[in-house]
Order: structure tokens, then C-alpha cells, then sequence
């Protein structure tokens, strides 16, 4: 019986042979963050009004049992995900997240709504990223929010936005490292609207009031999200993708692009170049469309890897933030935060364990049979056992043991709940 280090210098020589630094790789992915999203871990409900309808055109589906109801519950499932889950991460909050016996609204919220989160990241030496709520509460009104006609709606969100950067700057302050501040909203119409343009001035003119105040990008990263259509909102959607494109580049946020956004034959692997060589950072909402943006959990499939493959042949993994935005509610949720931030690791380190430079040159000399062959030869290579020596060697399980732990917290703790 071979053990993983056995297995893992067997499968090294063979990736030197074809002139990968192994070890290079492996330190490349200890350093990268990954940013896990707390609402898988409740199904989008979050605590400021979790009995009402999730709203903005998203949707989870599913009633798997063991779901977190509190805060503390939820940092206890994201704590047994961390300890599954090689490296040290970011957890990415919402503002309806809030761990406050007070009763505030979203144009209230402070710093000190979050600190319990904060002590937390900060005892276990995450990051945390932050994104402003803009769907399940009342002020959402006629599918609009910044952009709805009425400026006392507009207004509301405008304080909703100011607030949600002046927690994420508090993140940053506390825990040493930027927070990304994600802005999506669902505005949108479930029909040919007649006026296109003035619900995106609308929108532009409340991004600006929002962005009034200069925050440092040590504490802070601005990123803006587009969609192109939701549920109750397939005609027009204000935020599109050349809305926020125009905007971040000509205000210096940064566009975060998410995998579940677009129409079902575009890919964002095919973005990032483009938008690299005009933003100096990008993020990504790593999800996994099926037919439409449902986010399911990402699995190993093409798009995944050629994600990864894009930011790794880049040389863009410094400039890229990765955060994952998935919502199944039929199976377990700690399980799918697992099997999502471990995928999001396995793709990119397939993709450092490429011979990079090599097959650029082959590209360059039109070599392009051997760029073929090479690149289908590479796929059998033992990655696993260099996965698996990763895994060992952050102290994490290796292989199927990790469901094991999932399998026995479910019995010990989630099926406990009701
Ligand atoms: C809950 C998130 O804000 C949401 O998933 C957003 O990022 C999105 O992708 C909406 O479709
Ligand atoms: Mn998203």
C-alpha cells in the first residue's frame, strides 16, 4: 500500500518531467482565498426578516433538513466547512446577515451590527467580504430599487449602499485585508419596457451619490455585478453587463462577473482577458448555470477549469478575487460548500500544474496538432495525488473523508434542528 507522499512524489517527477514546478504550484494555491459564501448556508434568508419571501428574481429551491436559523449557527456549519477545506479563506456576508439583537432596517445598519462576525474571522484568521442586500424587504418595490422612479425608494437603498461600504471598510480596518463590497441589484421588467434609459440614469446618478465618499482600497474593493435577466425581470434588467462594464471602467470599480449572468452560450472564461487588459482588478461569482442562472454547486465541468485556465495563462490570480454564489436547498448544505470551495481548488491548481510557457510557444510557432495532443495527453496526468498530498499537508482530509465528518455532523448537529 502506497502512502499520499509516496504517491505525490511519483506523480511530481512526472509533472517536472513536463517542466512543472510543483511545489511552485502548491504554494500558489495555499496563498489563494477563496471566498465562501454564507448564503448557502441558509437558503438566502438571512436574520433581518428570514420568514419573508426571498425576492430580486432569485430563488432556492429544495427543504433538505438542518438548515442555520442563527448566526451562530451559521458560523458553526461554515466553521465544520472550514475545517473540511484546505487553506485559509474569506466568508462572504450579506447585510441581511447581522448578528444584533437590535431591531435596525438595511438604511440603519452600522459596524457594530457585524462585530460578532468580525471576531470571529478574526480568531480563526479569515477574511470577510461584504455584499448590500437589495431584495427581500419592502422597499423593494415594482422590481426596483436604486433605479425605481420614486426617489424615496431611491434613497433608501442610496443609505442602504453608503452604510453596506462603511461596514466592509470596518472588515478591511479590523482584519487587515480588503473587503470586496459586491453591489448586484434586481432591477428589472418582466416586459419590453418602453423606456430603457432613464431607470439606467437613474441607476447611474444613485451609484454616484453612494460612491460619494472616498473609502482606501486597502480596507475597501467596490465591485458591481450584472445579470442578464431574473425571475419576474426576463425582458430588461437596468444593471447589464455593458451598463456596469461603462460604469466601473469609468468610475474605478472593479466588475465582478458571475458564470450564472449571461446568455446560456457565453462564458466568462472567454471575458476575464478582455476585461483584464482594462481593469486593474476583476471578481468572479464562480456558480454553475443550468438552463438559466440557478446557481447550482459547481462541479468539475469545462467551464470550471477553463476559468481557472484563463486566470492561471493570465498570470491574473493577484488581480482576481474568486467568490462562489450557489443555493441548493435538496441536499446538504455543508457538503455543498464543501464539494464547491474544494472543486474551486482542484481547477485551479489542474491549471497550475500546466506547462504554460511551453504550450504558448507551440501556439505562437502554429504548432496547433500539438497544442492538441499535448493538451488532451495532460488531462490523464496523476493530479490527484498531488490534491491529495495538498490536502495531507494542510492538515485537512483526504479524499472521501471529509464526507465521513460531514455524514457525522448531520447526524450530531443539523438533523438535531427543526
Ligand atoms: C445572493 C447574491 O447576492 C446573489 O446570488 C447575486 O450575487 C446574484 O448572483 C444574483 O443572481
Ligand atoms: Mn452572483
Amino acid at each position: 500500500m502506497t502512502t499520499v507522499k509516496e504517491r505525490f512524489e511519483a506523480a511530481k517527477s512526472i509533472y517536472e518531467g513536463i517542466g512543472v514546478d510543483v511545489d511552485k504550484a502548491l504554494e500558489t494555491l495555499a496563498e489563494t482565498k477563496i471566498s465562501m459564501h454564507c448564503w448557502q448556508g441558509d437558503d438566502v434568508k438571512g436574520f433581518l426578516n428570514p420568514d419573508g419571501e426571498l425576492s430580486g428574481g432569485i430563488l432556492s429551491t429544495g427543504n433538505y433538513p438542518g438548515a442555520a436559523h442563527t448566526a451562530e449557527e451559521l458560523r458553526q456549519d461554515a466553521d465544520k466547512a472550514f475545517s473540511l477545506i484546505p487553506g485559509k479563506h474569506k466568508f462572504n456576508l450579506h447585510a441581511i446577515y447581522l448578528d444584533t439583537d437590535e431591531a435596525v432596517d438595511l438604511n440603519e445598519i452600522e459596524p457594530k451590527h457585524f462585530e460578532k462576525w468580525v471576531a470571529w474571522a478574526k480568531e480563526r484568521g479569515l477574511g470577510l467580504d461584504f455584499n448590500p442586500t437589495f431584495f427581500s424587504h419592502p422597499m423593494y418595490q415594482d422590481n426596483y430599487t436604486l433605479a425605481h422612479p420614486d426617489k424615496k425608494v431611491r434613497d433608501f437603498w442610496i443609505e442602504h449602499g453608503k452604510r453596506s461600504r462603511k461596514i466592509a471598510e470596518y472588515f478591511g480596518q479590523a482584519l487587515g485585508q480588503p473587503a470586496y463590497n459586491n453591489f448586484w441589484v434586481p432591477d428589472s421588467s418582466k416586459d419590453n419596457p418602453i423606456d430603457r434609459l432613464a431607470p439606467r440614469k437613474r441607476l447611474m446618478t444613485a451609484y454616484d451619490e453612494i460612491f460619494t465618499e472616498e473609502i482606501s482600497e486597502d480596507y475597501v474593493i467596490d465591485t458591481m455585478e450584472s445579470k442578464v435577466f431574473g425571475i419576474g425581470g426576463e425582458a430588461y434588467t437596468v444593471g447589464s453587463h455593458e451598463f456596469y462594464m461603462g460604469y466601473g471602467l469609468t468610475r474605478n470599480k472593479t466588475i465582478l462577473m458571475d458564470a450564472g449572468h449571461y446568455h446560456p452560450t457565453e462564458v466568462i472564461s472567454n471575458k476575464i482577458s478582455s476585461l483584464a487588459l482594462f481593469s486593474d482588478k476583476l471578481m468572479l461569482h464562480v456558480s454553475r448555470p443550468v438552463r438559466w442562472d440557478s446557481d447550482h454547486v459547481i462541479i468539475m465541468d469545462d467551464e470550471l477549469q477553463e476559468i481557472m485556465k484563463e486566470i492561471v495563462r493570465g498570470g491574473l490570480l493577484a488581480r482576481t478575487a474568486i467568490g462562489l454564489d450557489f443555493f441548493d436547498a435538496t441536499i446538504n448544505r455543508v457538503a455543498a460548500w464543501v464539494v464547491g470551495v474544494r472543486n474551486a481548488q482542484k481547477a485551479l491548481l489542474k491549471a497550475l500544474l500546466e506547462p504554460t510557457e511551453a504550450l504558448k510557444q507551440l501556439e505562437l510557432a502554429f504548432d496547433f496538432t500539438s497544442r492538441l495532443v499535448l493538451t488532451e495527453e495532460y488531462k490523464d496526468l496523476p493530479f490527484g495525488a498531488i490534491w491529495d498530498y495538498f490536502c495531507d499537508s494542510q492538515g485537512v482530509p483526504v479524499g472521501l473523508a471529509w464526507f465521513d465528518e460531514v455524514k457525522k455532523y448531520e447526524a450530531e448537529v443539523l438533523s438535531k434542528r427543526s
